[in-house]
Parts: C-alpha cells; sequence; structure tokens
C-alpha cells in the first residue's frame, strides 16, 4: 500500500527554511543529517505519519544547489513509501515510468529511494522510499 511519506522543500539554508514550521508550532525530529549521496543537510518535521523534510544544499554539486539556481525555494518533491521499492520499480517499468537512476539509492533515515522524472509525474517530482523493516 502506497502512503504519503514527506514532502520536500528545497531551501538556501535550515534555519530560514524551518521558520514557517516551528510558527505552526511543529519541532524538529532529530538531529539534522547529512546524506552525502545527495549532497543535502536534512531537517525533518513530523506532521502526523508524514513528515516535512527540509533540504539545504551541501554544496554547488547538489541537485538542490543546482535547483535553487533556477527556481524559488518551496515544494520540491512529494515522496510515497511503499513496502518492497524494487518489486514497485518493475511494476511501474512495465507501465511505462521512466525513472532518473536505474536503481533505488541511500535516501534518509537508512531509507532506499529512487525519483521518477518529473515528466512522468505531471509535473511533479516524486520519490518512493523503503523504509527499514519495522521502521517509518
Ligand atoms: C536525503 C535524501 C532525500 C530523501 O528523501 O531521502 C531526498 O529527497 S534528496 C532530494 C534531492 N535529490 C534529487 O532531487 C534527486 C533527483 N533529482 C534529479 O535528478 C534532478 O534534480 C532532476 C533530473 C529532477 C532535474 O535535473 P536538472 O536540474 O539538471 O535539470 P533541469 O533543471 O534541466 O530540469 C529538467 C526538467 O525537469 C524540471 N524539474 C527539475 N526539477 C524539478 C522539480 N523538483 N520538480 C518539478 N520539475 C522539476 C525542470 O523544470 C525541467 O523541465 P522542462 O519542462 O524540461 O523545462
Ligand atoms: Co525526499
Amino acid at each position: 500500500m502506497v502512503q504519503l511519506d514527506h514532502i520536500g522543500i528545497a531551501t538556501p539554508d535550515l534555519d530560514t527554511g524551518s521558520a514557517p514550521y516551528l510558527a505552526l508550532g511543529l519541532s524538529p525530529e532529530g538531529p539534522d543529517e547529512i546524506v552525502e549521496a545527495q549532497g543535502v543537510n536534512v531537517r525533518v518535521f513530523r506532521v502526523g505519519d508524514a513528515m516535512v523534510e527540509l533540504l539545504a544544499p551541501t554544496g554547488p554539486e547538489s541537485a538542490i544547489a543546482k535547483y535553487l539556481e533556477k527556481n524559488r525555494p518551496g515544494l520540491h518533491h512529494t515522496a510515497y513509501r511503499v513496502d518492497d521499492i524494487d518489486a514497485e520499480i518493475e511494476r511501474l517499468k512495465a507501465t511505462g515510468a521512466t525513472f532518473l537512476s536505474e536503481k533505488a539509492g541511500a535516501g534518509l533515515h537508512h531509507t532506499r529511494v529512487i525519483f521518477l522524472h518529473p515528466k512522468w509525474g505531471a509535473g511533479t517530482l516524486i520519490e518512493l522510499c523503503e523504509h527499514p523493516k519495522g521502521q517509518h
């Protein structure tokens, strides 16, 4: 079953990006985490069973840095939790879905993640993520 896992928000720096969520009464869940594979420094606010995932670039090569060169900060992607990401990739590939990588890679909190092309997502960058068994 697919569930909304998080919404990814691009921000030049985590403190600026955090302001509205703190004002809404949310608080960061755990310490900030750098995910080298994606070149991002991440701060998470849990909202019910989903999360707000703030993403700040760790350097010019980061996908978020490149995004911010062309777009204003704000909503960057939506992510959906799947039970078996490899099976979901094969299922979607059979329907003609276009992925941005061949296989799932390292995401936040020891997840495995993959991204679908924004054109397939009707304009939205969509991420699939699989949490380690028993964690979400
Ligand atoms: C810590 C990991 C964390 C997790 O949840 O575990 C993350 O979520 S990490 C998030 C950051 N990583 C990524 O976004 C990886 C996937 N992204 C990419 O591979 C690129 O950003 C890509 C391919 C989406 C865009 O690459 P690039 O910037 O080099 O290409 P363009 O700027 O030329 O864009 C091509 C085309 O796509 C549209 N686009 C780009 N970014 C987005 C977006 N975030 N949402 C919607 N559409 C997007 C862009 O407008 C271009 O469209 P076109 O019609 O061709 O002008
Ligand atoms: Co994400």
